[in-house]
């Protein structure tokens, strides 16, 4: 015999009410492919990779569609570190030599993408790992950046020159989660390090995704960082293209990617704080949502 814990009645109505303000985002994502980029700076600790896992079976089985694209940058760094392989980073991009490369590759694929599809495989046999070396998924070509009028070498380092996003549509209509990592072939034979938020706007765009969502360790963009009270909510692309000038290392190409994102016809592209639990199921289904949302200008004036 089971007895029931006694709940009081306003307990049990909140409950109902998160279910039911779930509803119509519920019915707006279901069917639609939603690219969730999780960044290296967001994976603390196993809990918040547990609920991470869990967010994305809950959108599954909601009928979303979920591709994931990771990072894994600080992984990276403390594996270089360990094996006392010297590395910097320029304009929010880590200076990738040969033997860096190596390491890249291993870090992502072998174990940041291994670690996420056996936390989603937990639940349900959904999650299937991939590289931009899989299937032609990605080609990169060299990326080049200046600084202060300087042109800078940042060796083995690719922007996406190409996207062929079949093997992730053939993994999507199979009812399966794809899990990219952002390493990709490229000119001489090489293989490149692709920035995940760079590879994560090209892939939502090829593959017409409603949706772009960034996970990453701070609560939003803050408009004039790191002072707290200046986190934006919501910005057009128009007003991003002014701001990016002032953004500091990481976040200038996470904002870069959005911005291509929502330009190339992805709907909402959405920073947010992936260091709160469950803050993807926050941000889908609750009205308020969370973290920055970034729209298209003109999507914006057509409304
Ligand atoms: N204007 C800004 N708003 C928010 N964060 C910023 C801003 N400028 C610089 N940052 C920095 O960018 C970091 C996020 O980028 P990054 O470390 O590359 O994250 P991830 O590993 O998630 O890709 C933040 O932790 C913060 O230190
Ligand atoms: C070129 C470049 O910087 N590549 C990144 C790839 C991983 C990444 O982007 O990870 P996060 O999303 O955790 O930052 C790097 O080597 O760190």
């Amino acid at each position: 015999m089971a007895l029931h814990r006694t709940n009081d009645e306003s307990t049990l109505i909140s409950k109902a009410g998160v279910l039911i303000e779930a509803l119509p985002w519920l019915m707006d994502y279901a069917g639609k492919i939603m690219v969730i980029k999780y960044g290296g700076n967001a994976m603390i600790d196993d809990e918040l990779k547990c609920a991470f896992a869990q967010d994305i079976v809950f959108l599954r089985q909601c009928g979303v569609k979920p591709v994931v694209v990771h990072g894994g940058g600080p992984q990276i760094s403390s594996m270089l570190k360990r094996l006392d392989i010297r590395s910097e980073f320029r304009g929010g991009l880590r200076v990738t030599t040969p033997e860096a490369m190596d390491v890249v590759r291993m870090v992502l694929v072998g174990q940041v993408g291994r670690e996420l599809v056996n936390l989603i495989n937990r639940y349900a046999p959904f999650a299937v790992g991939l590289s931009g070396e899989d299937a032609g998924l990605f080609t990169a070509e060299p990326k080049t950046i200046q600084l202060d009028g300087e042109d800078i070498d940042l060796g083995q380092v690719g922007d996406v020159a190409t996207v062929n996003p079949d093997a992730v549509i053939d993994l999507i209509d199979a009812g399966r989660v794809p899990v990219v990592a952002t390493v990709a072939p490229g000119p001489g034979d090489l293989v490149y390090n692709v920035n995940a938020d760079t590879a994560a706007a090209a892939l939502a765009t090829a593959l017409g995704a409603d949706r772009l969502v960034v996970l990453t360790d701070v609560a939003g963009l803050y408009a004039d960082w790191p002072d707290s009270q200046s986190i934006i909510k919501e910005i057009d692309s128009t007003e991003l293209r002014q701001l990016m000038p002032t953004l500091e290392s990481g976040m200038r190409p996470k904002m870069e990617a959005c911005l291509r994102a929502v330009e190339s016809g992805v709907e909402r592209a959405t920073i947010i704080d992936g260091r709160i639990k469950h803050a993807l199921l926050l941000e889908i289904f609750t009205d308020e949502g969370m973290g920055t949302m970034v729209r298209a200008a003109e999507q914006i004036q057509e409304a």
